[in-house]
């Protein structure tokens, strides 16, 4: 089971990251894709591609089996009343990454009856590199393992409780954010310590990838990497301590706990 034509209504930075994604990997050819925004000229590297692009949000849910709304949470209220007469349970599929927005608000307005997913990718969906949470409670046989599929071919992807939505939104979405900003910091560093800043980013980006394939190739814990690495007396535990002192680990968690709580404030907008 796959989506014959898949329509992103809400052709922003994720909604683009997800039709690059879907194009690079070949699961669906670029003239089954269809995007949408208002403002059409800035989809042109999406038509040079040979995906659909429309202003007209109604065309594209209705050629659509699979609907992905990308839109601000502010805005797929109207989105959703908007193309509700031509949406069937029969044909489609309705999957938001809108932040905030519940499956119970998505039914408020589109019924019980058509399936509807809520699906949580990063940004590095564009290169086929994304963690994606993927919840329903309304799916149709095979329907949930088609998603999966999907986004499986965009990254990695996994079905969990819609209750760790929006904590999937900070570790997963938000997350990429956070670990740009080590490789900055780390970059930093790396130009006081007498790198050229593009060494240094080099450095530091390469670093991170290793880092993050060690921990999923091996399947080892974080601490045990981080022992094979700390001599003892040596300058690896001498930073490391130095920077917790600092507040490193603290500093996270308490930026992913707002971050969390900032989440509560969003689905207000719905
Ligand atoms: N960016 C990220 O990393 C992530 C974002 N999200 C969620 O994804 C959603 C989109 O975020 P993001 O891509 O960053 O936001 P953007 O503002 O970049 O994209 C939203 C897009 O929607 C378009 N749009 C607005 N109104 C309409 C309309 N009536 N019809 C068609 N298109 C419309 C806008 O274009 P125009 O004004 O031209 O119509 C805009 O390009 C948000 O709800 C966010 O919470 C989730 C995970 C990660
Ligand atoms: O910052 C935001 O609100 C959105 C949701 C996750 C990533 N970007």
């Amino acid at each position: 089971m796959k989506p014959t034509h898949i329509s992103i209504i809400g052709g922003g930075n994720l909604g683009v990251a997800i039709a690059e994604g879907l194009i690079s990997s070949h699961y669906i050819a670029p003239s089954n894709i269809t995007i949408t925004r208002r403002n059409v000229d800035k989809l042109s590297k999406m038509s040079e591609k040979g995906v659909l692009v429309t202003h007209d949000n109604l065309k594209a849910a209705s050629r659509g089996d699979l609907i992905i709304l990308a839109v601000k949470p502010y805005q797929i209220k109207d989105i959703m009343e908007e193309i509700l007469p031509v949406l069937s349970a029969e044909q489609h599929i309705i999957a938001s990454v809108v932040t905030g927005v519940t499956l119970a608000d998505m039914r408020s307005i589109i019924g019980h009856d058509i399936p509807a997913f809520r699906v949580m990718p990063n940004t590095a969906i564009a290169i086929r590199e994304s963690m994606t949470c993927i919840a329903s409670n309304n799916a149709k046989t095979g329907q949930e393992q088609m998603m999966v599929e999907l986004f499986k071919q965009l990254g990695d992807a996994v079905m969990i409780d819609e209750q760790l939505m929006s904590a999937s939104t900070v570790l997963g979405a938000c997350g990429i954010a956070y670990a740009m900003r080590f490789i900055r910091a780390a970059t930093q560093g790396g130009i006081e310590i007498g790198f050229s800043s593009e060494v240094s980013q080099k450095i530091a980006m390469q670093t991170v990838k290793g880092a993050a394939s060690l921990l999923l190739e091996t399947g080892n814990h974080p601490e045990y990497e981080i022992d094979r690495v700390t001599t003892p007396k040596g300058c690896t535990i001498a930073g490391l301590n130095e920077m917790e002192h600092q507040g490193f680990s603290s500093s996270l968690i308490k930026g992913i706990q707002t971050s969390y709580g900032q989440i509560a404030d969003i689905a207000k907008e719905f």
